[in-house]
């Protein structure tokens, strides 16, 4: 176990944050030297109490994560808390020590008063900050990040719930180790393309596995966050997570660049575009981002974000006002409102699996729900496939853009590449491998029962064809329409809540918390999270449309993981993949005409378009090519044992079934020789397609890149 205490004297650059800090007591590793008080965040993994070091009567933060959702061994755990231990700078949130207690590691940090920079603006600034407040909140974060890359660690979860600000406006960066070094260190050697991170401040090669990341990753998430500052969200946030991968996978990168942003200078401007550029190798670095223009004129903290700090409630009143907001606002939408609301409060940690987005995307109708309109981020959109459906092609219902293609491609190349097989800039993967969905879990010191995804039987309807189709379409869209899933029986943080609100806010002790677990299970009812979870199994509609599928026991089973996670080690996507071949999408002409509309309606210029109205030539030219053959090998099949048929029906009923059967046999067998011919097809028109996506973003790439430059030029010679 690590022994803390003992702190590092500030460095030179601490000078202002360290004057705020008295020098730390010796901490203990005790929990009953530490009492409990109100709870002052929570994360997709942890939460967060204020407590006292009772020895010293300090107030601190300790930081409470399940060891259960986690899987690494405590040999890891210590290791991580030792190099949190070395951190040491003014802007980095640092670990003054951790233990162990019952199934969750305590993490004791500072505690900061004022909470996150996204507390903070969800009680009093939620349309985002004024520049100068803005300017401050960065540099400080820009600061912390240029440490840490320094020092060889990449953050990886930038955004505005973890800037965290101190009563004097002190700006420091948290959740930098224990959780996200925890995740990562959690068999990285079976890495599996699965990522830790929140999707939409995730980088493009973040989302891309096999692609490679390093610190840079970091710095489009610090871009991100600016805007998140800027507008009081960040960009997508109203999406659901597979549209958010593929947005930000596909979309021009976003920026200031609307009506609502000409308040902001053209530096903060420029400084944010340099950020988000999808080609990592050309995003400056922290050090180089602190000497930009946008920087040079920057207010101390202390005064700009100490004016937003004015006649605010304590934190914790805060924390519960907003929870007790989200729990009204949960108990009296539908479902998808819940999820929209979740996805909307921006605390999430996603640990999904690249194949689970794959066999998710293939399910997404790429028309938004009317409620999802983000004219800004929508107008940034390139959409190169956009249009191009593969539901005449696919003959499946779903409208598979050309996002969807990407992925399904992504899961042909990616099933081929060696999972620990990264370059070296992979080397430091994000993987989590969250352990088995059946493990006890511990919720606030309690072992939970999780449900394995009691969803299965809920939503294993099957039965999609004929006149179903639209219905099961629109069921699909609103079981997508949020963030992924929550396991009803699990401490999801909505769990955490409802029990939160009911919770005495007062003073709680380690053993207080024993006795609260009970609770949960009552409150998980009113809030249908089992339902939930089952409404938004990826399990079902994956299956409900999978001809090829059998019994529901030999369904591929797509466990459930905690609040945000879903991992899948079981989905068979070559079954996922099947499905399209075998069906026949009832409505091509809706499918047309919607493309038709959707062509009319854009603005996009001809050299987008004629690609895509070649794709659709090609497809229909493939289908075709698969009808006619599959036409010819019958008739061909059907000839010989025409006569024969005839024969071996006077000779008697057994030489007729006999007969039939085996032609059945051969039939059959020359259906599955098409079928795998077509799937092989399918693939390769993936493979230009995709390939066609990449050039033009590369065209995009340039295109902005040449903007940027000119912009960057005038600004220059503006400067100069
Ligand atoms: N030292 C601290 N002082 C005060 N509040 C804190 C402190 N650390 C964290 N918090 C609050 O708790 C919230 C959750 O903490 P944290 O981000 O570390 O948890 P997490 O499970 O890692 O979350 P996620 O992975 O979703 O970012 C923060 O957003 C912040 O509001």
């Amino acid at each position: 176990m690590v022994r803390g205490g003992s702190m590092r004297r500030p460095s030179l650059a601490a000078v202002s944050a360290a004057a705020a800090e008295p020098a730390a007591p010796e901490f203990t590793l005790s929990a009953d030297d530490y009492r409990l008080m109100e709870e002052v965040g929570f994360g997709a993994n942890a939460v967060v109490y204020r407590a006292i070091f009772l020895p010293a009567n300090r107030t601190i933060a300790v930081k409470c994560l399940d060891l259960d959702r986690i899987n690494s061994n405590l040999d890891d755990v210590r290791k991580e808390a030792q190099i949190m231990k070395l951190i040491d700078h003014p802007n980095v949130i640092k670990a003054y020590c951790s233990f162990v207690v019952d199934h969750n590691l305590w993490v004791i940090m500072p505690f900061m008063a004022e909470g996150s920079c996204l507390h903070l603006m969800k009680v009093a600034h939620p349309d985002g900050l004024e520049e100068p407040v803005i300017c401050s909140i960065l540099k400080e974060t820009l600061k912390a990040l240029a440490y840490l890359h320094g020092q060889g660690h990449i953050h990886r979860d930038v955004k505005a719930g973890n800037i965290l600000v101190d009563s004097p406006g002190v700006v420091k960066l948290g959740d930098f180790g224990v959780s996200a070094c925890l995740f990562d260190r959690g068999d990285r050697q079976r890495s599996r393309n699965t990522f830790v991170g929140t999707p939409c401040w995730m980088a493009p090669e973040v989302l891309q596995p096999g692609t490679g990341y390093n610190f840079k990753a970091d710095i489009w998430s610090f871009g991100i966050t600016a805007l998140e500052l800027a507008h009081g969200h960040a960009p997508f946030s109203k999406y659901p997570p597979m549209k958010v991968l593929l947005m930000t996978l596909q979309n021009a990168p976003p920026g200031l660049d609307y009506d609502r942003d000409r308040k902001f200078s053209k530096s903060f401007k420029e400084m944010v575009a340099m950020c988000l550029v999808k080609d990592q190798t050309k995003r400056p670095t922290a050090e180089k981002l602190l000497k930009h223009s946008f920087f040079k004129n920057t207010k101390a903290p202390q005064l700009t974000v100490k004016s937003i700090l004015t006649d605010l409630p304590p934190l914790w009143d805060r924390v519960k006002a907003l929870q007790q907001k989200d729990a009204a606002h949960l108990a009296s939408s539908e479902q998808e409102a819940l999820s929209m609301s979740e996805y909307q409060r921006g605390v999430s940690a996603w640990h999904f699996d690249i194949e689970d987005l794959k066999a998710q995307a293939l399910l997404i109708n790429d028309d938004d729900p009317p409620e999802l309109k983000e004219d800004d981020d929508i107008a940034r959109i390139t959409e190169v496939d956009k249009g191009t459906s593969f539901e005449s092609h696919f003959g499946q219902s779903t409208l598979l853009n050309g996002n969807n293609h990407r992925l399904n491609h992504e899961r042909t190349c990616t099933t081929a590449v060696n999972p620990g097989g990264n370059g070296p800039e992979t080397s430091d993967v994000f993987t989590s491998d969250l352990g088995n969905a059946d493990s006890p879990r511990m919720v606030d010191g309690h072992t939970k029962q999780g449900s394995e995804n009691g969803s299965l039987s809920s939503t294993s309807k099957q039965g999609s064809e004929g006149g179903n189709h639209r219905s099961e379409v629109r069921q699909r869209q609103r079981t997508f329409s949020g963030p992924v899933m929550y396991s009803g029986t699990r401490s999801s943080s909505l769990i955490e809540r409802g029990y939160i609100i009911d919770k005495d806010a007062g003073a709680r002790s380690p053993n207080k918390q024993k006795s609260d677990t009970g609770r949960i299970d009552d409150l998980s009812g009113p809030l249908s999270l089992s339902t939930r979870a089952s409404a938004n199994s990826l399990s079902a509609p994956i299956r409900s449309s999978g001809g090829y599928v059998g019994s529901l026991g030999d369904k591929p089973r797509v466990e459930i993981k905690g609040r945000f996670s879903v991992t899948s080690e079981n989905v068979d996507l070559a079954k996922v993949q099947e499905i399209p071949v075998v069906k026949i999408s009832p409505k091509p002409q809706e499918s047309n005409s919607h493309h038709r509309r959707e062509f009319r309606d854009s603005s996009v210029s001809a050299s987008i378009l004629i690609p895509h109205l070649e794709n659709l030539v090609q497809q229909t030219t493939f289908q075709q090519d698969i009808i006619t053959n599959l036409m010819s090998n019958l008739q061909q099949n059907e000839k010989p044992n025409g006569p024969q048929t005839r024969v071996q029906t006077m000779v008697g009923d057994t030489g007729v079934e006999t007969g039939s059967a085996e032609r059945e046999r051969k039939l059959l067998a020359k259906v599955f020789e098409l079928q795998s011919r077509m799937i092989s097809l399918t693939d390769e028109l993936i493979a230009s397609k995709l390939k066609h996506v990449e050039l033009q973003e590369e065209l995009n790439r340039l295109y902005c890149q040449e903007e940027t430059g000119e912009t960057r030029e005038d600004d220059y010679s503006g400067d100069l």
